[in-house]
């Protein structure tokens, strides 16, 4: 499978395991670039590979400013979240030429915060945002690299309303369809890349 700009959640739902960063590039295919960690509970998805690899990666990026290009004639910040989101937020909102906002898991950002405690597939956690991190009515949105219970990025669109900015949309390179994360954002926006079963 060669991805191309059309590529995203509307696509056809194929087992796309085959995916590849190589694919991403046009290149020919080679194995997985979404390796699965089996020695954990559930299958793990890493797009370390895809990072490693600068011509997938830039695609990767072309693909995500061009869909956010064609969706949305305003947005005023990419917030990513801790850690993963960081990987590709900051180079999405540097093409956008707006600025980008950490959220991140709690006690890491200095000052005052806005915070939300929410359940992961193996836990709990909490992340924080930075209460001045955005003004209301502000357009936002949320980057990561995956969505799978949906946990984490709920817990993000939470802490954006707090602060009485607008979530656009929510944005991950890979959807694990499975879990059903996209039921918890209700009726928030999402896209996916990728999407497994
Ligand atoms: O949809 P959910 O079930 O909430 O899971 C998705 C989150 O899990 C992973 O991060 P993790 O919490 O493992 O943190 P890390 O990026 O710091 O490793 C992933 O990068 C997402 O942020
Ligand atoms: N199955 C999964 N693969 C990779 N990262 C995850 N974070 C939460 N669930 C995950």
């Amino acid at each position: 499978m060669l991805l191309h700009p059309a590529a995203g959640r509307k696509g056809t739902a194929q087992d796309r395991t085959r995916s590849s960063g190589a694919e991403l590039a046009g290149k020919p295919a080679r194995p997985p670039e979404v390796c699965i960690i089996t020695a954990l509970p559930l299958r793990c998805r890493d797009i370390s590979p895809l990072l490693k690899d600068p011509a997938a990666f830039r695609t990767l990026i072309d693909l995500l400013e061009d869909h956010l290009r064609a969706s949305f004639p305003k947005i005023d910040f990419i917030a990513g979240l801790d850690s993963r989101g960081f990987l590709i937020g900051p180079c999405l909102a540097q093409r956008l030429g707006i600025g980008f906002v950490p959220i991140r898991k709690k006690g890491k950002l200095p000052g005052p915060t806005e915070s939300v405690s929410y359940t992961l597939e193996y836990g709990k956690a909490e992340l924080e945002i930075q209460s001045d991190a955005v003004e209301p009515g502000q357009k936002v949105i949320i980057v990561d690299d995956l969505l799978a219970t949906g946990g984490t990025m709920c817990a993000a669109c939470e802490l954006v309303k707090r602060l009485k900015a607008e979530v656009l949309e929510c944005l991950v390179i890979i959807e694990l369809k499975p879990l059903k994360g996209v039921e918890k954002l209700n009726s928030i926006p999402f896209y996916s890349l990728l999407q497994y079963d």
